[in-house]
């Protein structure tokens, strides 16, 4: 079996790679990808850069280039739900692109033609998550995430996303890393833990919990791999 395991940012992959200590790095259309093995699964780690385009690609690369047969997106998110604190997980239960506007032909927000609305996580790894936080005691929130190429630091606008998409959490690349693994038939999961409120202390609270929060999300997909 082998899987990828992808973030964004760099800080989103280094416990990942502190874990699996003995990596291999390949270097590949602008992206660094770290080869590693853990108890018969064969990983690749990396991480794409921030946004949806670098995502789309790195994604992409992932399954088509490397072979990967599931794919695990691990990082950070902005929380919408106003149960989601700083440190707790959420598993997407779909993803949509709260930036997707094509409403003057009558779509409604986040829709684009011969494409779904919201598109659909694997109901086999989010099962394989909740086991995981159920044998750990973890909380484990599942819901809609919300993506778009923004760092949403204002509660109106977040306020727009909880109310057009029903969203729990909000970030820029899991809509994308799903379009992709769904288009190519690839069982997926997108992971976040929350780093911030997606309000005007956003990026203040980020900076603070990005590591600790990137943290959370590895070793609980850590967790994961244990159990698939
Ligand atoms: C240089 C700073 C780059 C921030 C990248 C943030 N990631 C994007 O996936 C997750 C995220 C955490 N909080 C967010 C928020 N409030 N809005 C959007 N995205 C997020």
């Amino acid at each position: 079996m082998k899987i990828a395991i992808l973030g964004a940012m760099v800080e989103e992959i280094t416990p990942l790679l502190s874990f699996f200590g003995n990596h291999h790095k390949v270097s590949y259309a602008g992206n660094d990808y770290y080869e590693a093995h853990y108890k018969g699964i064969d990983l690749v780690i990396a991480y794409s850069k921030i946004g949806k385009v670098n995502a789309a690609l790195t994604a992409s690369a992932l399954l088509m280039h490397f072979g990967c047969e599931k794919l695990i997106f691990s990082g950070v998110a902005g929380a919408v739900s106003p149960e989601l604190k700083i440190g707790d997980l959420v598993i997407a239960s779909s993803l949509c692109q709260h930036d997707v506007d094509i409403t003057a032909f009558g779509h409604p927000f986040g829709f684009i033609p011969e494409s779904k609305h919201f598109i659909p996580s694997d109901e086999r790894l989010n099962g394989v998550a909740k086991g995981v936080a159920q044998s750990k005691g973890i909380a484990l929130k599942e819901g809609i995430i919300a993506t778009g190429d923004q760092f949403i630091a204002d509660s109106l606008k977040k306020e727009w996303i909880r109310k057009t998409f029903n969203a729990d959490a909000l970030e820029m690349e899991g809509a994308s890393v799903a379009v992709v693994c769904d288009t190519l038939g690839v069982p997926f999961c997108v992971l976040r833990a929350i780093s911030d409120a997606a309000d005007m202390e956003a990026g203040f609270s980020f900076d603070e919990f990005l590591v600790s929060s990137a943290k959370v999300s590895a070793e609980f997909v850590i967790g994961m791999l244990d159990r698939l």
